[in-house]
């Protein structure tokens, strides 16, 4: 496996793509670079298999330009120089896990060793078991074995782990993690944003087929508020004291059964202190807010789905 750090493993500039009356990507630039790890996140309807299936070159845009590792995508495909692990991508039920990856491996103008392969990807245990007997977690690993034969210096991979159960979620990457580590550039689609949070170097978040925030997950939460909880064990009503602290109340909570005040506030080490040298509180909790308020606050989905620990 080669990689040039100078030339961008894609380059997508001013992308638009239509279907009929629906925008589904619009005006989409990106540049990933050899070797980073990216997440793909959005709602539903966002536009990123649209992107995705442009990067591997299954669609070409109607504006706009996608080079991968400096070629047109559908001759980086034909070259095996990108990989895809796709949800649903077609696999033979009556074959075995080693003849479907014997089979796809004869088809490429050249493989790496396939036992090498089968070893790489997890599935050398279950080699001889039939497609059809496979979990879903083992046939999301044979997609992998079969995008992993050309060696790909790219690899794309549109909801992998969708419907796995969370110890095959794990499983898969773990081992995407190590093909991570040597290096290969790795671009994944998910809803799981917990995946982002852990895998990936940098987030992509597109809403309506356009880009919407691109960067670190740290980057992402710096500007949110956190939530601030803690014991409230002065004789003076909390209260009084938020309207005095110049919190609305919005921002303030007070549970008088079980004691508890929370304030939601971007400053919320500056409050603590004031809380803490004045003496009204113990047990403090100050929670960071993380990649699931930002994706929600981001593309305004509901909050009811928010998940706050
Ligand atoms: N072949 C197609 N014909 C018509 N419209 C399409 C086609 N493919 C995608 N779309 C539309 O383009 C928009 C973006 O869809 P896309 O599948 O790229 O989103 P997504 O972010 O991958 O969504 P999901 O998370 O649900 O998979 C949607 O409105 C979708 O209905």
């Amino acid at each position: 496996m080669t990689t040039s750090a100078s030339v961008p493993a894609i380059a997508i500039e001013s992308v638009t793509k239509r279907f009929g009356s629906v925008t589904a990507v619009e005006n989409v630039s990106l540049e990933i670079h050899p070797g980073e790890v990216l997440a793909l996140l959005g709602p539903n309807g966002a536009g990123k298999t649209t992107l995705l299936d442009m990067v591997l070159g299954f669609a070409e845009p109607n504006s706009g330009s996608i080079r991968t590792s400096g070629d047109l995508p559908k001759r980086a495909a034909s070259n095996g120089h990108v990989g895809a692990v796709l949800q649903d991508g077609g696999l033979l039920e009556d074959l075995s896990v080693a003849e479907t990856v014997k089979m796809v491996a004869a088809c490429h103008y050249w493989n790496a060793p396939v036992s090498d392969v089968m070893q790489r990807a997890g599935v050398a245990d279950f080699a001889t078991r039939k497609v059809k007997k496979c979990s879903g977690g083992q046939k999301q690993r044979l997609r992998f074995a079969l995008a992993l034969l050309t060696d790909p210096q790219l690899l794309i991979l549109d909801e992998p782990t969708a419907g796995l159960d969370a110890s095959a979620r794990r499983e898969f990457w773990d081992t995407m993690h190590a093909e991570a580590a040597r290096g290969r550039t790795i671009v994944f689609a998910t809803h799981y944003l917990r995946e982002a949070d852990d895998y990936a170097d940098r987030v992509v978040l597109m809403s309506q087929g356009h880009v919407i925030a691109d960067g670190s997950v740290d980057d992402m939460t710096a500007g949110l508020q956190r939530k601030l909880s803690a014991q409230w064990i002065s004789d003076s009503d909390p209260h009084r004291w938020a309207t005095a602290a110049g919190l609305s109340p919005e921002q303030f909570e007070y549970d008088a059964k079980l004691q508890r005040i929370r304030i939601t506030a971007a400053d919320t080490d500056r409050i603590a202190e004031q809380l803490l040298a004045a003496n009204l509180i113990r047990h403090l909790n100050i929670v960071q807010p993380g990649i699931e308020e930002a994706f929600f606050y981001l593309t305004e989905e509901p909050t009811s789905q928010e998940v706050v620990s």
